[in-house]
């Protein structure tokens, strides 16, 4: 199945036709901006639990070899704190229901840099990217070819 270059979505809250549907920001732009659909300012706290936000938007990718990620948006994350519960997020082709963005502030505990995300706020970015699905074989011995072996987690130097 070839990969699609257009996909459905649907609108779930209303309000987002004013504060904006996800959109490609500039012309090479990879992710597409997805906006916090809160009725009233959210504060999280340093290190507080993470809290499922909804982004008022549903789709349906329905093709084999695509999957979707929920990004944290650099600059929110870098400069502020405000990143993904879950790290990044993975949203299944086959996945239909709303899509949601674990928000978490990651600053220290005590630092009291709370977080406040405004109704309409663009808080996470989408990014579609093609997957391999290959299917997984049981072997005794793996085949002569390039192998590594052992060696990981800084063996080469950090
Ligand atoms: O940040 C996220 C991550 C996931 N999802 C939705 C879409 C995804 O397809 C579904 C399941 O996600 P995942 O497979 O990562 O979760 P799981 O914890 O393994 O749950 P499940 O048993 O439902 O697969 O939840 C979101 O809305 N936002």
């Amino acid at each position: 199945m070839s990969l699609p270059n257009e996909i459905e979505i649907r609108v779930l809250d209303a309000r987002l036709n004013d504060w904006g549907l996800p959109r490609y920001q500039t012309a090479l732009a990879a992710g597409l901006d997805l906006i916090a659909c809160l009725d009233a300012p959210l504060t999280l706290e340093p290190q507080a639990p993470a809290v499922l936000i909804p982004s008022g938007l549903a789709l349906h990718m329905n093709a084999e070899g695509l999957c979707a990620m929920v990004l944290p948006r650099s600059g929110l994350g870098h400069k502020k704190g405000l990143v993904l519960g879950n790290g990044v997020g993975l949203i299944d082709a086959d996945y239909t229901a709303q899509l949601y963005i674990s928000a978490w502030n990651r600053n220290p505990a005590g630092s009291g840099s709370a977080l406040t995300v405004q109704p309409g706020e663009r808080i996470a970015q989408l990014v579609f990217v093609p997957v391999l699905r290959p299917a997984l074989r049981v072997v005794e011995q793996f085949s002569a070819g390039s192998a590594r072996g052992a060696g990981g987690f800084g063996s080469t130097g950090v």
